[in-house]
């Protein structure tokens, strides 16, 4: 399934091709992103997800095809784009606050000198607020709860004010609960301020009331559509080469797949994969 884009994507995949180490993650991959859209990357271990994302990020070139952000090719530490990478808790002993790490996020295209200005300790205030980590902000990161910690993260890639923000796995190891809080975080930004946001995930059920549309990689191929387009019997049957079986079971999405690659995707035991919330 390919998309039909936007006139000005801020992100636009035009047969994009990435091979590494002899294998095709992904090729001529077609996707345009438009302002404040909500993008979930799904697929399985080693299909390629935060390949796409380091991509965007100027850290990963193409083998073919092309990618622009903001109209233009990616570049390292380019502040149309904000970067929550896969989550690592932070150590109990760490003294850095909560307020330190936001203001870490500061740039100099933005701010300046980031640590000396008044500006910076204003804006972080009022990003810290934005995220509802007040409570919390002078707290040693340590001692914060994942959930909190990721807040504080998120509040930190937001500092540069980026056009898109791109997440590696942001629900990991958070609860129910937490795994909202951060999509509601998220989805309020994309609306206000019209950010695109781009999440690797492997959790489906939590994401689906905010997504507007999913990328799905499997071994090589690609789909991107919508929720329903894309997580249905067919489309990942298609994608995976194997029978994989997508049922709805009171509003939640259950792939049950016959071959080894969906649930050694998911992380799931040995019958039923995804549908984890
Ligand atoms: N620099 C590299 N050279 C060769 N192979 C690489 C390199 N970087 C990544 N790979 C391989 O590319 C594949 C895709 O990796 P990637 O991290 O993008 O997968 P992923 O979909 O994010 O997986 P996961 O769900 O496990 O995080 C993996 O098989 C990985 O080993």
């Amino acid at each position: 399934m390919n998309d039909s884009g936007a006139d000005a994507p801020l992100i636009d995949f035009r047969g994009a091709t990435l091979r590494l180490g002899g294998r095709t993650l992904w090729s001529d991959f077609e996707l345009g992103v438009r302002e404040g859209e909500f993008i979930a990357i799904l697929g399985p271990n080693g299909a390629g997800k935060t390949t796409l994302l380091r991509a965007l990020l100027g850290l990963q070139e193409l083998s073919a095809g092309k990618v622009t952000v903001a109209g233009k090719k990616p570049s390292r530490g380019s502040s149309d784009v904000g970067y929550v990478p896969q989550q690592k808790i932070f150590d109990g002993d760490l003294g850095l606050r909560g307020r330190d790490l936001v203001a870490l996020g500061a740039d100099g295209h933005r701010f300046g000198r980031p640590w000396a200005s008044n500006s910076v300790r204003e804006a972080t205030e009022a990003m810290i607020r934005a995220v509802g980590a007040t409570s919390y902000a002078d707290a040693p990161v340590g001692n914060l709860s994942g959930g909190e910690q990721q807040r504080l993260r998120i509040a930190q890639a937001l500092m540069s004010d980026p056009k898109v923000l791109l997440c590696d796995e942001p629900l990991t190891s958070l609860d129910l609960r937490h795994q909202e809080g951060v999509l509601e975080l998220l989805d309020e930004r994309r609306r206000s301020a019209g950010t695109a946001v781009v999440m690797v995930t492997h959790e489906i059920n939590p994401i689906l009331p905010y997504v507007d549309r999913i990328i799905y990689l499997v071994g090589g191929n690609w789909a991107v559509g919508t929720p329903d387009e894309v997580l249905t019997t067919e489309q990942l049957s298609n994608l995976y080469g194997a029978p994989v079986d997508v049922l709805r079971v009171r509003g939640r999405v259950i792939v049950v797949g016959g071959g080894e690659t969906p649930e050694q995707s998911h992380h799931c035991g040995p019958e039923m994969a995804v549908a984890q919330s």
